[in-house]
């Protein structure tokens, strides 16, 4: 809502002069702010330069003095080096504060205004002036040029509205590139009041800085949102990172931007805590491409890793789907028991050897198939490890065959009958047949060796017996028998993982850099042979566990990947967000149970966004009517603005269908006709949603219309946006599985600007081409 009231706050067009005036006086705070950073890249230049000479003498004093001056100059390059468009975005003007008490960034700390702040009146002085960008830059007397937007000076500028405004006047976003203001855009805080700066009245320019962004066309990467955050977004964004931080909103509320700046935000309030890195577990490789621009360009990526769910375990890259009934098995909590089961039958190959043969003291011992398999069974009670068993399973062999050789009664002294055991394991030990037979019979198991043998119906079925029935085996075998893993196989490795106990890699030895006992420091180091990239995907592929995971559409992960994410966070701090209304899993019930387990005890805090700042008003109702179906009583977030362009419906049919077209192949012409229309009338990115198993033959019909242009399945269209999408048989999408009325919820909510939903005969659509899934 806040963003509502502040559009109707803004205080419509002033004259242009007065528009030149207030866009000259933030470009000369702007050149104050570059001759600043440039005064400090000469200093780091000096410093590295001098920094250099040190290191050549090479005592311990001066690698030291060497590195703290290499890491200081190095901050700054690495900083500065990096132009951002906005690198000053904000400003807010501020009444006298109550204490007159200044925090560390120089900024007055108090809230409210003091008493007699404002006269009776109604008027007022402005006391306090604040810049706020994408980093501190203090003048040469300390007093703050700009104001890091994470500082709690600058919360004001993004908490602040009419209802609550503070010590806040006027609130001003501005617009820059490189060196040069390009506008400015205010809205009062306080309307009623008549406010001087420096002596003269304070003028109000344009209409909204939100409406302004929120119009901008797409592109195929999500852009930040620092200028114009939100009030309710900003308390989710700066909450405290204890516990688990929980975030509901209904589509294009803004969770997948407020989780992200959350991170940037937590890495500067504790940069040292989270050296331990934050994790960002995201549904698809699509958009974790879409999003991954938006923390470099808050200046954080090194300690972030962006991950899709089939690419969270070591070295894996799962892009392929299961069908929806496969996907539901193996995604299903009942799978854990299988796995165990499967870690524990896989031992037993078509090779495995079914007698052990050995020759020691001089007689020829010997085990066969019931006592071996009798071995294996108490060698495998319990739930240690698989792999970690083989140890004690070799003493359990040593025992069997200790007790075949009659030796063990031949002497009744404890210390003699000791040592002659002693001697007798090493007598069998040493044998090339004992270490073979062990390695066949006990082999070291690896995850992909486990999925290989589920995908044999009869094994698995032997597995599964009153976990799974025969159709949920019969499935499970064969999507395991295809080429490729699919994403949720990944879990089940991972969990596999667990469950053999694989002994950790070994890691690569570093070679020892002495600016890495700069802990949690040394990623802001620009001159390195390892860019910050490389390093941080480095870490991630070491890094087993986060310090902060944050859950993109949580809703969406299955209970398998619960368990996958929570082995990554267990000493975590998390936030969690994602919309019930959008799951695509069949069981909501049963990913909360596993997601509850994942995030332990650990309290909750609550959020909900309510605002709707993707979909024009026009496309949220049509997509009500979807929610209302897929999940009765829920409400949809209220859309913050509207075009006055209503979604477009076009009927079509393959044979003898009622569209305008009816020929064969119809349905890929008129999708391609709608997509070029939709192209010329925006400037961005257009989507087209289409059931899944309809993706390739989408990609053809589109062939050619260049990269403005892309199709995608319905499960692929999670969390991105396009300036214009068409949706292709909503029937078709909501057929597709179990929670296909929320699939089709999603791909209605994917456009900023305009839709076109085009029938086939299943969506049996009236006269006007609504299909029936869209009509009230
Ligand atoms: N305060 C804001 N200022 C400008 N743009 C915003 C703001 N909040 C959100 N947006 C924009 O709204 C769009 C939707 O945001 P986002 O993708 O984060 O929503 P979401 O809640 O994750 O949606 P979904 O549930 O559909 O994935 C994005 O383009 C984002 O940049």
């Amino acid at each position: 809502m806040a963003a509502q009231v502040q559009q109707e706050a803004a205080v419509g067009p002033a004259h242009d002069s007065v528009r030149e005036r207030e866009i000259g006086i933030e470009q000369e705070h702007l050149d104050r702010v570059y001759h600043r950073l440039e005064e400090k890249i000469h200093e780091a230049e000096f410093l590295m330069d001098d920094a250099v000479k040190r290191g050549q003498v090479g005592t311990p004093g001066a690698l030291a003095e060497r590195d703290a001056q290499v890491y200081r100059a190095g901050i700054h390059l690495n900083r500065l080096n990096n132009e951002y468009e906005d690198f000053l975005f904000g400003r807010i003007d501020l009444l006298l504060g109550k204490d007159g008490e200044k925090g560390p960034d120089g900024a007055y700390t108090a809230v409210e205004p003091a008493e007699g702040a404002v006269r009776d009146d109604a008027t007022a002085d402005i006391a306090e002036t604040l810049h706020i960008g994408r980093m501190g830059v203090l003048d040469e007397d300390y007093a703050p040029l700009v104001i890091d937007w994470r500082a709690p000076a600058a919360a004001p500028f993004y908490r602040s509205t009419p209802v609550a405004p503070g010590r806040v006047v006027r609130r001003r976003v501005i617009r820059s590139k490189g060196r040069r203001v390009l506008g400015v855009e205010d809205d009062l805080m306080r309307p009623e009041l008549t406010a001087s700066l420096d002596g003269h009245e304070l003028a109000v320019v344009g209409d909204g800085a939100l409406m302004a962004a929120l119009g901008r066309a797409r592109s195929h990467s999500m852009r930040d949102i620092v200028s114009s955050i939100q009030a309710e977004q900003d308390m989710v964004i700066r909450a405290p990172a204890a516990s688990v931080t929980y975030v509901e909103g209904g589509p294009g509320t803004g969770k997948t931007a407020v989780a992200l700046h959350r991170a940037a935000y937590l890495l500067y309030q504790d940069r040292r805590r989270y050296a331990g890195g934050i994790l960002v577990v995201s549904p698809t490789p699509l958009l974790v491409a879409y999003t991954e621009g938006v923390l470099p360009s808050l200046g954080e990526e090194g300690q972030v890793a962006i991950r899709a769910l089939g690419s969270l375990a070591d070295g894996m890259e799962a892009t392929l789907y299961d069908s929806p009934a496969a996907a539901r098995v193996k995604g299903s909590s009942r799978m854990l028991k299988v796995l165990r089961k499967a870690a524990r039958g896989a031992l037993e190959r078509t090779d495995s050897p079914s007698r052990l043969r050995v020759v020691a003291m001089g007689r020829r011992l010997e085990l066969e198939a019931g006592e071996l398999d009798r071995i294996r069974q108490t060698a495998l009670s319990g739930t240690a490890p698989v792999n970690l068993l083989r140890p004690r399973a070799r003493k359990l062999l040593l025992d069997a065959l200790w007790a075949r050789s009659g030796a063990a009664g031949r002497h009744s002294d404890p210390e003699l009958a000791a040592e002659l055991r002693s001697s007798f394991d090493e007598d069998v030990t040493g044998e090339d047949d004992f270490t073979a037979f062990l390695d066949a019979w006990w082999p070291e198991l690896t995850p992909r060796e486990v999925l290989t043998a589920m995908a044999d119906e009869k094994r698995l079925g032997r597995w599964a017996r009153r976990t799974l029935n025969p159709g949920e085996v019969r499935r499970v075998a064969r999507s395991l028998r295809r080429d490729g893993l699919t994403v949720h196989d990944v879990a089940l490795l991972d969990e596999l993982h667990a469950i053999l106990g694989l002994p950790a890699r070994p890691r690569k030895k570093r070679e020892l850099d002495p600016l890495d006992q700069l802990t949690g420091l040394d990623e802001l180091m620009p001159v390195r042979e390892e860019s910050q990239r490389e390093r941080a995907e480095r870490l991630a592929r070491e890094r087993t566990e986060y310090a902060h995971v944050i859950v993109d559409e949580a809703q969406d992960l299955t209970p398998m990947q619960w368990r996958m994410v929570g082995r990554r966070g267990r000493h975590a701090t998390w936030t969690v967000v994602g919309d019930p209304a959008q799951s695509s899993w069949s069981d909501p019930d049963e990913a909360a149970e596993a997601r509850e387990e994942a995030l332990g005890t650990r309290p909750r805090r609550r959020f909900t966004l309510t605002v709707n700042y993707r979909n024009p008003s026009e496309i949220a109702e049509l997509a009500a009517k979807v929610l209302a179906l897929a999940m009765p009583g829920s409400e949809p977030p209220s859309a913050v603005r509207s075009t006055g362009v209503r979604p477009r419906f076009v009927t079509t049919g393959d044979g003898d269908g009622r569209g305008e077209d009816r020929g064969k192949g119809a349905l890929g012409r008129t999708v391609r006709r709608e997509a070029a229309r939709l192209l010329d009338l925006v400037d961005g990115t257009v989507g087209v949603v289409v059931a899944m198993d309809r993706r390739e033959e989408a990609a053809r019909w589109l062939a050619g219309l260049g990269d403005r242009v892309v199709a995608l399945g319905s499960l692929e269209a999670k969390g991105l946006e396009y300036d214009a999408t068409v949706v292709v048989s909503p029937a078709e999408i909501a057929d597709e599985s179990p929670a296909g009325l929320r699939v089709l919820y999603v791909a209605l909510t994917r456009a900023t600007q305009q839709l076109t939903v085009v029938s086939g005969e299943r969506d049996e659509p009236d006269a006007a081409g609504v299909p029936d899934l869209l009509r009230d």
